[in-house]
């Protein structure tokens, strides 16, 4: 706790703001020890802190005793809040520390405890969390009690899961992780693994030097529509640039001349359809991977195609945008895929398959029972993509930003994960890999060009920076 406090309070020295006054807000758990803890070593480097403990009638936990002991020994002296007469009334010179709930947090809150959160919210203030915005809940939804709004989350060693999803993001601000000495990554008992570039290391494999383009998977992308072939065009230049040793397309005879000429390495098929693909006359045993979805259309002729097709497949695909669309529609065709192809549903694309859910909690739950009923991957895409596998372990990416928020995005990430599998990473691997890529390419991109101005296209120019990076650490 003492190591977690002076974390904190080296990260309050350097980001300064001119505070006349930190007031910290106590609860009676190790939280809250963690809250006194800090004030203590404000004080001792001449900081004016008001120190408030929210009185709940018991002694609190053994750290937050011998913490309140401290205070005594230097005659600090709380203030302890045991009704709303007693919150604090902050100038807008103020500083919060919120140190009332952390990750023992087991209910939402009420009473005492949720009018003082809403009256902090309500300040105007600046907030900074300690570990926790307090009133979060780390596994499950938040969205019945009120949560301290913070601009800043000073977290201890651990990314928590929770502050990954949308739903949570308005309460933490932003999160710094602070090194207390403890196992990185989720913590060791969490039902979610991050995908980060050490488990990433594990999986990249490098080329052997004797390589040839046979070596590397021949893929094919399935998809094109009117006045969407360019998702094609971006999936096909993923594929290439993901390292396929070879890429074919098939498209509508209307995207011939622009898959030849915006991905000249690539081979293009069309076939009896102008506008849309009707009949995926595939012959499948000539590939190594199949992607099948980007700018296909739902079109009638094009759904009855594509589900005589699912029927032939004998190893994993890789289905995206309207290949989930059309699967929506129906849906006893998700018991026919080959056990092992890969998912990639937006929010909305997941919802259309598998039904509307209350929270983010909800919608990852559902991902991995689906994952487990059908023996498929779902990679539940969102600013941090969520992996869910069949056997049941899920993962969350780590890379990834705001920037990649933008339409093909997706397109790239369906050529990437159809470049892997074809270059003999298995289904899992595929998609851990896979995910990372695409969020690293997009974060090296942005450093660049700004978030507003990444285009999907940027995703797949920094694809050679990001496999750099990687295997530099690997
Ligand atoms: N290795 C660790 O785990 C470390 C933990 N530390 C701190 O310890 C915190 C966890 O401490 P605790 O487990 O003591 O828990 P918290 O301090 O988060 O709060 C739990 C306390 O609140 C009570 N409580 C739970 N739900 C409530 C509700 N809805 N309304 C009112 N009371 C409620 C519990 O009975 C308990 O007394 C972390 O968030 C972090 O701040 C740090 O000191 C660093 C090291
Ligand atoms: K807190």
């Amino acid at each position: 706790m003492e190591r977690a406090a002076a974390q904190c309070v080296q990260w309050l020295l350097q980001h300064k703001g001119g505070f006349n006054r930190y007031t910290i807000i106590c609860g009676k758990g190790n939280n809250g020890g963690d809250g006194l803890a800090i004030g203590r070593l404000l004080q001792e480097r001449g900081i004016e802190v008001v120190i408030y403990i929210l009185e709940f009638g018991h002694l609190g936990s053994t750290d937050f005793q011998v913490n309140l002991q401290r205070l005594h020994d230097r005659h600090i002296q709380p203030h302890f809040i045991q009704t709303e007469s007693g919150f604090p009334q902050l100038a807008p010179t103020d500083l919060v520390i919120d140190a009332l709930f952390g990750s023992g947090l087991n209910r939402p809150l009420d009473g005492l405890a949720a009018a003082l959160v809403n009256h902090l919210n309500a300040q105007g203030v600046p907030i900074i969390s300690i570990d926790v915005p307090s009133g979060m809940l780390l596994e499950e939804s938040s969205a019945q009690g009120p949560v301290i709004r913070a601009g800043h989350t000073l977290s201890f060693q651990n990314t928590k899961m929770a502050f990954l999803l949308p739903e949570n993001g308005a309460f933490t601000g932003q999160v710094h992780v602070l090194d207390i000495g403890l196992h990185k990554g989720f913590s060791e008992n969490a039902p979610y693994t991050l995908i980060d570039q050490k488990l990433v290391g594990t999986i990249y494999k490098s080329r052997s030097p004797f390589g040839h383009k046979g070596n590397f998977g021949h893929v094919l992308m399935v998809g094109g529509a009117t006045g969407k072939m360019g998702a094609m065009v971006l999936s096909a230049k993923a594929a290439l640039r993901a390292g396929a040793g070879l890429v074919s397309v098939l498209v509508p005879r209307i995207g011939y001349f622009v898959v030849q000429t915006a991905v000249p390495e690539a081979m293009c098929m069309t076939e009896a359809g102008e506008e849309k693909l009707t009949e995926f006359n595939i012959e499948s045993f000539r590939y190594e991977a199949i992607g099948i979805g980007p700018g296909m259309g739902t079109a009638a002729e094009t759904q009855k195609g594509f589900s005589t097709l699912l029927s032939n497949l004998e190893y994993p695909v890789v289905l995206d945008a309207d290949a989930l669309n059309c699967l929506a529609q129906q849906p006893t065709l998700l018991s026919t895929l080959p056990k092992g192809s890969i998912l990639t549903p937006h929010q909305k694309e997941f919802e259309r398959l598998f039904g509307i859910c209350e929270n983010d909690f909800a919608r990852i739950q559902l991902a991995q029972e689906m994952a487990r009923q059908y023996g498929l991957y779902i990679i539940l895409k969102g600013h941090h993509s969520l992996v869910a596998a069949p056997d049941g372990q899920a993962f969350f990416n780590s890379t990834g930003n705001a920037g990649m928020a933008t339409g093909g995005s997706g397109d790239v990430l369906t050529g990437i994960l159809t470049s892997l599998l074809g270059q003999g990473y298995t289904s899992l691997h595929a998609c851990i890999l896979g995910v990372y890529l695409h969020g690293l390419a997009g974060d090296i991109g942005v450093q660049q060009l700004s978030e507003e101005a990444l285009v999907a296209g940027d995703i797949v120019a920094h694809l050679g920076a990001a496999f750099r990076q990687i295997r530099s650490q690997a």
